[in-house]
């Protein structure tokens, strides 16, 4: 079946069909089509220049594609939109280095990355709404971060900054979530319990993980897209693409 024909019968949070992009005659992505359903969490792996943050760039609307259908949700053509746009509408995007602001506490922190935009100047001065207040905790124990609120973010381990940069993607109330690697500098231990974290944050949202780390990918336990040469060379379970003869070669080495 073809992905158009799978499109109509099952509409994707996030539907790529065709996209290419070049730099300088250089193709980074070639002809990539992908699908995101409601709901899904999908592990992208693959070589060093394969694509994979030119394709969150296509998403997110940082980079324009030369051609190729980019839908979120059936409904949003991602090609018309910029970052601040595609924010908006629900896609929120975490880049490997955490950007916390680490003189402010976790509190303060997660208060200003709340939806409707607080400075920090309203953050300090103004008092939350029930609701906001109740987001906030409900953020914070996702996040297992609860009994640090009023800790500066500067004192927060490597693995605890990217939690909270995570908590503070919420409080944005995106329906997708793009995140890139983000077991890079983590302990063997913070890497597990960011696979967990994951996997509870996939009951409510669509995430779509860049990683290396095939311990974390392998804990993730969700399907997984191989990128090369900017498309796309096997996706399945994690075992079903180790196994593939074209991944070894060209990804995982014999
Ligand atoms: N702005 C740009 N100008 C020129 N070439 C670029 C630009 N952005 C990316 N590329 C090239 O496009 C290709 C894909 O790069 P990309 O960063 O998307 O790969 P990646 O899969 O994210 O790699 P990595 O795992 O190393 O982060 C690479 O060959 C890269 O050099």
């Amino acid at each position: 079946m073809s992905i158009a024909s799978q499109h109509i019968e099952n509409p994707s949070v996030l539907y790529l069909d065709g996209v290419s992009v070049s730099f300088d005659g250089f193709k980074a992505l070639n002809s990539l089509s992908l699908c995101i359903e409601p709901g899904e969490m999908r592990a992208i792996i693959g070589p060093n220049g394969a694509g994979k943050t030119t394709m969150m760039d296509v998403i997110t609307g940082k980079t324009k594609a030369d051609s190729g259908t980019l839908l979120f949700k059936d409904e949003f053509d991602l090609s018309q939109y910029d970052e601040a746009a595609v924010a908006n509408i629900g896609i929120g995007r975490k880049f490997q280095k955490p950007s916390v602001i680490e003189s402010l506490t976790i509190f303060e922190n997660l208060e200003m990355s709340l939806k409707g935009g607080r400075s920090v100047w309203q953050a300090l001065r103004h008092k939350l709404s029930a609701s906001q207040q109740d987001k906030l905790d409900e953020i914070l124990t996702m996040i297992d971060l609860q009994d640090h609120q009023n800790n500066l973010a500067g004192n927060l381990s490597h693995g605890q900054k990217q939690w909270l940069e995570i908590g503070m993607l919420l409080g944005q109330e995106p329906e997708l979530l793009l995140i890139d690697e983000p077991a890079a500098g983590m302990t063997d231990e913070e890497t597990m319990k960011t696979a967990e974290l994951f996997k509870q944050l996939a009951k409510s949202h669509s995430l779509m993980v860049v990683e290396h780390d095939m311990d974390f990918i392998e804990a993730l336990d969700c399907r997984v897209t191989v990128l090369c040469e900017g498309s796309v060379l096997a996706e399945g379970s994690l075992a079903t693409v180790k196994a593939n003869e074209d991944v070894i070669e060209k990804y995982l080495g014999r």
